[in-house]
């Protein structure tokens, strides 16, 4: 398995001195390749669970374990890529992509090497000299999917990378992400809140629900692939199929938030 989940809960201390539980009983075995949507309601958890694979909370109980390995600390096996890129606005699109090889490192005649075929495999070859300034919103974001990539991770965390964004690039974006998956054939953990997203880019569809957080529906999903077959894209999004499952995960949802 490339990452498994086994009785996670995480808790924080509150204001008063108490606890509280954001997550509890969370357990799951995600194999390799797989592309996995992560849904919920505002408030559930997805973010603290993501941040949990990430190894930016490494006071949960239970086990994580990517590769077998127990997850305690962030690492170069797991990339991330968060709604905001972060990028470093002093540096250019190599460098920022290059950063974490530069700390590994790595000479910088490999580090830009690979940081362009990281940058190429995002649709920005060519663009490595641009600062984050020169770019635009859409473009940052694949700066950052780059240096997620870029050190060749075992999986991909990406927490609604794609939410700020406005509408006609998110939907590009969406195909970018099926189709580095598709090249690269990582696994993916994705947290969103756009039910057509969950559905046009997912292997399988989890939602959280409850507080504290739990999984209520985690079932496998045709349509991150069926999308990617010649001439389909985001034509599949009209099908009567993907309007009954859309309607089928909304009823889940408002189900799970009552
Ligand atoms: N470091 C922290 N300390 C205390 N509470 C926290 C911490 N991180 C998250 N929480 C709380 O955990 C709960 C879940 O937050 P989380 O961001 O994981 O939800 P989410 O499902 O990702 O929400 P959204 O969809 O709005 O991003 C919230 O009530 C939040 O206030």
């Amino acid at each position: 398995m490339k990452l498994t989940i086994d009785g996670l809960a995480v808790r924080f201390p509150t204001p008063d001195g108490g606890t509280a539980t954001i997550l509890e009983n969370i357990s799951l075995a995600v194999p390799a390749g797989e592309l996995v949507v992560l849904l919920g309601a505002s408030g559930c958890g997805k973010s603290t669970l993501l941040n949990a694979v990430a190894g930016f909370n490494p006071a949960y109980d239970g086990a994580i374990r990517v590769e077998g390995r127990l997850v305690r600390a962030p690492g170069a096996d797991r990339g991330v890529v968060l709604q905001t890129d972060a990028l470093y606005p002093w540096l250019n699109a190599w460098e920022n992509v290059g950063f974490g090889l530069r700390i590994k490192g790595l000479p910088q005649r490999e580090r830009d090497a690979r940081a362009e075929q990281a940058l190429a495999l995002v649709g920005l070859a060519g663009k490595g000299d641009h600062s984050s300034w020169q770019l635009s919103g859409g473009q940052r974001q694949r700066v950052s999917l780059a240096r997620a990539l870029v050190a060749d991770p075992e999986i991909l965390l990406m927490d609604e990378p794609l939410g700020a964004l406005d509408a006609l690039t998110r939907e590009q974006m969406q195909d970018l992400v099926l189709d580095v998956w598709r090249r690269t054939g990582k696994t993916i953990l994705f947290v969103t809140h756009g039910l057509d997203e969950a559905l046009y880019l997912a292997t399988r569809v989890i939602v959280l629900a409850g507080r504290p957080g739990r999984i209520v529906v985690d079932e496998p999903s045709s349509f991150g692939r069926r999308s990617l077959a010649p001439g389909v894209g985001a034509s599949i999004k009209s099908t009567p199929d993907f309007a009954a499952a859309r309607e089928r995960l909304r009823a889940a949802l408002f189900e799970g938030a009552a």
